[in-house]
C-alpha cells in the first residue's frame, strides 16, 4: 500500500468480529471482498482476456501465501536455506492436521538460487502442529535476526530486475520500510563471506519521505550493517543534487584550472528503485480492508507525485545506468501511464526489455491503452484529456485535477514508447499480488540524439547549451508534469557547470575556502577535510544548537564528524583491539551532540565519507549513515583502566571489523563451549576445557573475538565457522550477543533455546501455571514492522 495508514483504508468490523479479526485474510470472508467500482474500472481497462476474469477475482480473494526470503549475505544465506531444505521441509512432508495432508513449504521458482519460499497453512495449523510449530518458531527467530525477510513474493521483484553490483552506486528512492533496501543492500554486499563483511566501493541512499518510516527503514537495514549505507528523509520528487567532488568527469577544454578546481559535482546513481507511494489495489489479499474502500480516484491523484519521482530519477541516473519503475498498483494510470509520459518528457530513455530476465516469473505485457475515469462512478467515456476538457464548462476547466498524462499517447507514440516492455504480474498467474516493473535506461548517444531531435525539434547540443542550471537551482525544481521535453539530464547539467562557472559567479552555497580542491582530474576522490579530534570537535560546536547550524531547525539528528586517525580514541581502538596496520582508521566518525562524552565509533566507505564531509547534513535530511562498529565498555573495570579507552567490537559491526583483527585477537573454541556461553550469561574461565581454557586465562581483561570451528555436538551440528565478539573480566567471559540473538542461535544449532532468558520465561509461565514453552513466541507468523505496506 502506498503508506503506513495503518486501519485507514482497512476496512472496520465485520460480521460481530473483532477489529483485528477483520485484516486477517483466514477469518476475512469472501462475501466481504466485492467492489463494484473495482470490477467495472478494471473491466474497462481490458487488463485480462474475458475469459481470465473469474481466475482473476478467485486469486484476489483467496488467502495469500507465507513468503520469505532467505536473508544477509550470499554464503550465509546458501548456508541457512540448506538448513530449511535439508532439517525442516523433510519433517513438514508428512504433516496431517486434523486428517488433512498440509503442503510444505516450497521454493519460489523465479528467485535466484531458491532463496525464497512460500508456504499457506492456516494459524491453527502454525500454533497446533507440533512440527509448524517448530518450523515457526525457527522462522520468527532467524526474522529477528535478520537471517530472514518476511516479504511478499511480488515485492522481492524490483531488486532482482534492478542487478546491483557492489561498485554501484544506488539510490531507493521510497525506501521504507525497508525490504527491497534490504535486496539492494545484499546485491552490494555480494561479496561478503559467511563471517566477513566486505566494504563496498559503491554506495545505497535509501530515502523516504515519512520521517516515522525512516525509523523503520534504519532498522531493517540495521539487520545488514553496511559502510556504504545512507538513509536520508526527504520528498524524492526533489531530491537535492548530492554533491561531491569530481572523480571522473572530463572537463571541457579551456576550463580554467582555477574554475575546476573550486567545482564540485553532483553524484549520479548506477541504480534507482522508484518504489513509489501506490494506491496498491495489488495488495488486497493481505489488506483486504482495501475492497471496501477502493476507488479509482486514488490513483488519479497519486499519478503526478509518481511521475515527479519518476522524473527525477531519470535526471539523476548516470548514462549506463538503470531505473525500476514499481508499484503494487494493477491501475494503468499509476503504471503505464507514468511510464509513458516519464518517457515523453525526456526521449533519451527507452524501456529495457526484461521479459527473460526471471524465466520461471509468469507476466503479462504492460498495457499500450488505458480508459481513465474523471469521477468515482466509472465514468470512462473520454478517449482524450481535450475531449474531457471540452464537456466541462468553460469556468471549471481550471480546476479539473486530471492531466493530459492520465490518457494514453496517441496510437503511433504509443508504439514507440515499448510499452510492452512493462510487466504486469496478476494474483492468478502464479498465486501472489499484483505488481507493475518496468525498467528504464538512458538510449545508447547516437539513438537519443535522433529521438530527442524528432520528437521535440531540439537538438542535444542545444539542449546542454540550455541546461545552464546550478545544483542549488536543481534542487529547487520540480520536475514538469506537463509533457514538453525535460531540460537537461543532469549529466549534462554537470558538464555544463564547469563552463558557466565563472560567468554564473559562486555555485556552491558553502564559502569557496572551505571547499577541497580537485587538483587534478585523476579520477581519485580528494583527500578529506582535515579531520578534528573530538575536543576541538566540541570546541568548535560550543554554543551552536543540537542541530548544528541550525540550518534546519525541524532536522534534529545528531551531526556527523569524522575523527583525525591519531586521535587517542581511535589509537586506543587500534591497539587494544589489535586492529591491523591497514584498517581504515580515517574512515571512522563519531555521532555526537555537543559536549556529549562519545560511546560509539561508526566506519564508513569512501564515498559516504566524501559525501558526507561535501553535504551539508541538513539540507539533505541526513538520518544515519556507515554502520557502529565499535562500542565503549561501561562499567567499573573500563572506568578503572581509563574510560576513553575500553571500547569492544559490535557484534552488527564485527563482519566489517574482522578482516583487520590481527589473529592473536581471535580465540579459537568448539561447540560444547559455546552451549555454555549461550547457556550462562557470565560463565567462569574454569567451566571450559583444553586449549579454549588456556588460552583465554592467558588473556589480559578486554574485547576479544572468538571463532567457533565446525564440529558436533550430540545431534547438534556447526557446519561452518562462526565468529563472534567475547569479552573477557577477571574470571569470566561473556557472549557479546543480544537475547535475541543468542535465543536465534540456540535454536538454530540445539534446536531449543537453552539461553538464561527462555529459561526464566519458562519458569514465570510455570509460576502461573500456565504451560511453559521454550521461548516467547509473538502472536503473528513473523513480525514484519509494516506487514500492511511492505510490497
Ligand atoms: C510502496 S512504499 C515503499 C515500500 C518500500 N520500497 C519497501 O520495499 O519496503 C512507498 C513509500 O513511499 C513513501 N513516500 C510517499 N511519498 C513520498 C515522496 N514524495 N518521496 C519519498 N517517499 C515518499 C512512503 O512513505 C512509503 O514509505
Amino acid at each position: 500500500m502506498a503508506r503506513g495508514k495503518k486501519g485507514g483504508r482497512r476496512g472496520g468490523k465485520s460480521g460481530g468480529r473483532n477489529a483485528d479479526d477483520a485484516y486477517r485474510t483466514d477469518v476475512v470472508e469472501k462475501i466481504d471482498m466485492h467492489n463494484e467500482r473495482f470490477e467495472k474500472y478494471y473491466k474497462s481497462q481490458g487488463v485480462l482476456p474475458d475469459d481470465e476474469w473469474d481466475r482473476f477475482l478467485e486469486a484476489m480473494r483467496a488467502p495469500l501465501p507465507t513468503t520469505f526470503r532467505v536473508a544477509g549475505s550470499r554464503q550465509a544465506a546458501r548456508l541457512l536455506n540448506d538448513v530449511i531444505r535439508s532439517t525442516y521441509v523433510p519433517h513438514l512432508a508428512d504433516v496431517v492436521f486434523e486428517g488433512e495432508s498440509v503442503t510444505p513449504p516450497a521454493q519460489i521458482p523465479w528467485y535466484p538460487e531458491g532463496l525464497a519460499w512460500q508456504f499457506n497453512v492456516s494459524k491453527k495449523v502454525l500454533r497446533k502442529s507440533p512440527e509448524f510449530k517448530k518450523f515457526h518458531s525457527f522462522l520468527v527467530y532467524e526474522t529477528e535476526v535478520g537471517n530472514i525477510s518476511r516479504q511478499e513474493a511480488v515485492s522481492m521483484l524490483p531488486p532482482l530486475f534492478l542487478e546491483v553490483e557492489p561498485h554501484h552506486k544506488v539510490l531507493d528512492m521510497c525506501a521504507a520500510p525497508g525490504s527491497k533496501t534490504a535486496q539492494l543492500l545484499e546485491a552490494l554486499h555480494a561479496n561478503d563471506t559467511v563471517t566477513a563483511s566486505s566494504i563496498p566501493s559503491g554506495l545505497l541512499i535509501a530515502n523516504d519521505s515519512d520521517h516515522k518510516r525512516t525509523h523503520l527503514l534504519i532498522h531493517q537495514s540495521a539487520r545488514l550493517p553496511s559502510p556504504a549505507l545512507m538513509v536520508t528523509n526527504l520528498d524524492a520528487s526533489i531530491y537535492p543534487a548530492i554533491k561531491i567532488p569530481s572523480e571522473q568527469t572530463v572537463f571541457p577544454s579551456g576550463t580554467k584550472a582555477r574554475v575546476a578546481a573550486k567545482k564540485q559535482y553532483q553524484l549520479l546513481f548506477d541504480r534507482i528503485l522508484c518504489d513509489v507511494p501506490c494506491s496498491g489495489d495489488g495488495t488486497m489479499r493481505k489488506n483486504v480492508g482495501i475492497w471496501k474502500h477502493w476507488q479509482p480516484m486514488d490513483g488519479n491523484g497519486l499519478h503526478g507525485l509518481q511521475l515527479r519521482i519518476l522524473q527525477r530519477a531519470m535526471r539523476m541516473l548516470q548514462k549506463d545506468g538503470r531505473i525500476v519503475y514499481s508499484t503494487c498498483s494493477l491501475n494503468p494510470v499509476e503504471n503505464e501511464a507514468v511510464v509513458a509520459a516519464a518517457l515523453q518528457s525526456m526521449p533519451e530513455f527507452e524501456l529495457v526489455d526484461v521479459s527473460n530476465h526471471l524465466p520461471e516469473l509468469i507476466h503479462r505485457p504492460g498495457l499500450t491503452t488505458w480508459k481513465p475515469t474523471v469521477d468515482r462512478s466509472i465514468n470512462t467515456d473520454f478517449a482524450t484529456y481535450d475531449e474531457y476538457l471540452q464537456s466541462l464548462p468553460e469556468e471549471k476547466r481550471g480546476d479539473t485535477k486530471m492531466l493530459p498524462s492520465h490518457w494514453p499517447p496517441s496510437a503511433d507514440v504509443v508504439e514507440k514508447l515499448n510499452l510492452p516492455r512493462c510487466i504486469r504480474i496478476y494474483p492468478h498467474l502464479q498465486d501472489t499480488g499484483g505488481f507493475f516493473i518496468a525498467v528504464l535506461q538512458k538510449k545508447t548517444p547516437n539513438a537519443a540524439a535522433a529521438a530527442s531531435v524528432k520528437s521535440t525539434g531540439v537538438s542535444e547540443g542545444k539542449r546542454q547549451a540550455d541546461a545552464v542550471e546550478s545544483l542549488e537551482t536543481q534542487d529547487a525544481k520540480r520536475p514538469k508534469l506537463a509533457l514538453e521535453p525535460e531540460a537537461p539530464s543532469a549529466d549534462n547539467v554537470i558538464e555544463q557547470d564547469a563552463q558557466d562557472d565563472e560567468a554564473e559567479g559562486e555555485l556552491l552555497d558553502e564559502p569557496a575556502e572551505e571547499q577541497p580542491t580537485i587538483e587534478e582530474n585523476t579520477g581519485e576522490i580528494p583527500p578529506a577535510t582535515p579531520s578534528i579530534t573530538p575536543a576541538e570537535f566540541r570546541k568548535k560546536n560550543a554554543g551552536k544548537t543540537k542541530n548544528g547550524d541550525g540550518s534546519n531547525i525541524h532536522f534534529r539528528e545528531n551531526p556527523y564528524t569524522f575523527i583525525a586517525p591519531d586521535d587517542p580514541l581511535v589509537q586506543a581502538c587500534i591497539s587494544k583491539l589489535n586492529l591491523k596496520p591497514d584498517f581504515p582508521a580515517s574512515n571512522v566518525m563519531i555521532r555526537n551532540t555537543i559536549g556529549d562524552p562519545i560511546r560509539s565509533l561508526y566506519i564508513t566507505n569512501d564515498i559516504v565519507k566524501s559525501i558526507v564531509l561535501h553535504n551539508d547534513y541538513t539540507r539533505i535530511r541526513l538520518m544515519t549513515c556507515g554502520t557502529k562498529v565499535f562500542a565503549k565498555q561501561e562499567g567499573a573495570e573500563a572506568k578503572r583502566e581509563g574510560a576513553d579507552t575500553h571500547f569492544r567490537v559490535l557484534s552488527e559491526g564485527l563482519p566489517v571489523v574482522l578482516p583487520y583483527i590481527e589473529p592473536e585477537s581471535i580465540v579459537t573454541a568448539d561447540l560444547p563451549a559455546l552451549k555454555i556461553l549461550l547457556e550462562t550469561y557470565y560463565p567462569l574461565c574454569s567451566r571450559f576445557d583444553g586449549p579454549f581454557r588456556s588460552t583465554i586465562e592467558s588473556k589480559s581483561n578486554g574485547s576479544y573475538i572468538v571463532r567457533f570451528e565446525p564440529g558436533t555436538l550430540g545431534t547438534a551440528t556447526l557446519s561452518h565457522d562462526l565468529v563472534l565478539p567475547l569479552w573477557k573480566s577477571n574470571v569470566s567471559l561473556t557472549l557479546m550477543l543480544d537475547k535475541k540473538a543468542k535465543s536465534a542461535l540456540s535454536l538454530r544449532l540445539f534446536g531449543e533455546d537453552v539461553t538464561p532468558a527462555a529459561r526464566a520465561a519458562a519458569q514465570k509461565k510455570q509460576a502461573t501455571s500456565e504451560p511453559a514453552t521454550p521461548a516467547p513466541e509473538p502472536d503473528v507468523l513473523v513480525p514484519m514492522e509494516e506487514d500492511a505496506d511492505e510490497a
